[in-house]
């Protein structure tokens, strides 16, 4: 259970502790962070709001922590790492249990979290191992003017301290894909968890703990990032900063110093159905990728755009399956759950409203309790509602009609995101010509988006991102490129 058995010493009273430098601590603020619980909108847990000292000791620890760290072998790194992830796996129901109270996740979806993560902290021990254990070897004479009398030897070196912030709605994965690529890599590790997911992140971070990383390696400091963020953020000690969120990201490209920055932000994720398209394929993927989480994964469907002929066809398809899903809490390991905060309940309605107003056509009556939004697809949306270009991070699907794939594409491109996008036909040239021609970082055929599997590449362009993610990505971002050169006093070439 959550702060009990194993876990008991990262909880004092009721305010869960901080950790640096091996230890788990008391802020001296005595201050805490409530997180509220989605469901019964009452203070589930509390965490400590560090100060800016805390930061700052936390920052000398981790630069001294990583100069050994480098000096230990890589593959002592990785037997860590694996460790770290069979612990994470034994210890999946405690910390789903977290997220079911924390961030509503429902039940099975919060244990896959955890599993995921295991195996993700698994295959980049293992993906580290090999792509950190080759190096280049380039001689001179191939650049012109030039006799083979240099020998260049180049291998990836650490970055020194990386800043890790992860969001609310996957505060364990999202915290492990950036945890474990620094650390394969050679660089400590300091972790600011997202408040409404705080608690799972620090019982992630106690698995580490008892897989026996090194005093200091690996922090995990709480508080609002509206008031801790910036601090850390633009703290000369950090080398890099990889942060997954929303626009808070684009601030924070703007404010961090001269460091490789690695950004994966928001999305309006367009899925364009042409008229051949297999309809209950798509209308699966359609509720799966915009329903799951009630909406709330950047990588969800957050607009449909069908061609008019199939539209009536598709959207009575789709709302055939909206009506099957459940609604309540995840505990019950409903489909549709709360969302994370009334603020953000709040900004959805209004999307609502907004639509409503302007004349979109409600496929079910708009419900709401407390943080709890009913399933609604929206059809007949325009462009000139909000609806059909903000991310709402809920449970509201708008569908626009198009008349052409050129119609779709100008929709799609004219965002100002670019995270992913999907398009549904039986023709595979068509389908990648679409792909070609639309901006986004990914484009699925015949499939929702999704970032997953975890080795696959994941970026954004525009306001989508910076960078890229995905196993091996997220670990030659989080190195740099050290070359030495050997001078020979004459040429040497080699002899068959
Ligand atoms: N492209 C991708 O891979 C993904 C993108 N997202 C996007 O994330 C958003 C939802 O997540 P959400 O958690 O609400 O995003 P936010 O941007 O609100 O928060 C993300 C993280 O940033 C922290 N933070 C807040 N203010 C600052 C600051 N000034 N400096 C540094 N850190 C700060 C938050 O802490 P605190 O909680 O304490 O405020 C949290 O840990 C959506 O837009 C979604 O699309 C989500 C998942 C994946
Ligand atoms: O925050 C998100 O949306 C996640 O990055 C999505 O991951 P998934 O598409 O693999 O569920």
């Amino acid at each position: 259970m959550a702060g009990k058995g194993v876990f008991e010493e990262i909880i004092d009273g009721d305010v869960y502790k901080y950790y640096a430098d091996g230890e788990w601590k008391k802020s001296a603020s005595g201050k805490s962070v409530p997180i509220i619980n989605p469901t019964t909108r009452k203070t589930q847990y509390k965490v400590q709001a560090c100060t800016q000292e805390e930061v700052n000791k936390v920052m000398e620890a981790a630069k001294a922590a990583q100069k050994s760290w480098a000096r230990t072998p890589l593959w002592k790194r990785a037997e860590l790492l694996h460790k770290a992830a069979a612990i994470l796996k034994d210890h999946r129901a405690s910390i789903a249990e977290c997220l079911v109270k924390e961030i509503a996740k429902p039940a099975k979806d919060a244990v896959t979290e955890v599993v995921r993560s295991g195996d993700l902290v698994s295959y980049t021990a293992e993906e580290g191992v090999r792509i950190l254990g080759e190096g280049k070897f380039l001689v001179s004479d191939s650049f012109p003017g030039n006799e083979r009398t240099k020998y260049c030897l180049s291998s990836k070196i650490p970055l020194g301290v990386v800043l890790a912030i992860p969001p609310f709605n996957y505060p364990v994965n999202l915290a492990v894909s950036k945890i474990a690529p620094a650390l394969i890599a050679g660089n400590s590790l300091v972790l600011k968890p997202p408040t409404q997911g705080a608690v799972s992140a620090l019982h992630m971070i106690y698995c580490f703990h008892l897989a026996g990383f090194p005093k200091g390696l690996i922090s995990c400091v709480t508080g609002k990032g509206s008031e801790i963020g910036d601090f850390l953020t633009m703290h000369p000690g950090v080398n890099c900063i990889s942060f997954t969120g929303g626009d808070t990201g684009i601030a924070i490209s703007k404010k961090a110093g001269m460091i490789p920055l690695q950004m994966e932000l928001g999305g309006k994720d367009a899925c364009i159905v042409l008229e051949d398209a297999d309809l209950d394929l798509t209308a699966a993927n359609i509720v799966k990728g915009g329903f799951s989480y009630s909406g709330q994964r950047c990588t969800a469907v957050k607009v449909v755009l069908v061609m008019e002929s199939v539209a009536d066809a598709l959207v009575d398809k789709v709302k055939a399956k909206v009506a099957k899903l459940t609604v309540g809490s995840p505990e019950e390991d409903c489909d549709i759950t709360p969302v994370v905060t009334e603020s953000s309940a709040n900004f959805i309605e209004g999307l609502v409203m907004d639509a409503k107003e302007k004349g979109a056509t409600f496929c079910q009556e708009y419900r709401r309790e407390g943080n709890l939004i009913w399933p609604l697809l929206l059809d007949h949306v325009r462009p000139d509602m909000r609806i059909a270009w903000e991310e709402p991070f809920g449970p509201v699907l708008p569908v626009m009609r198009i008349n052409s794939v050129e119609e779709g594409i100008h929709h799609c491109n004219a965002s100002n995101f670019g995270l992913q996008g999907c398009v549904f036909t039986r023709d595979i040239n068509k389908a990648l010509m679409i792909s070609d021609a639309m901006e986004t970082g990914t484009v699925q055929i015949n499939s929702a988006p999704a970032r997953g599997p975890d080795h696959f590449p994941f970026q954004g362009l525009k306001d989508s991102g910076i960078g890229s993610q995905g196993i091996t990505n997220s670990i030659n971002m989080m190195t740099k490129i050290k070359s030495t050169v050997i001078n020979l006093p004459s040429p040497s070439y080699t002899m068959g």
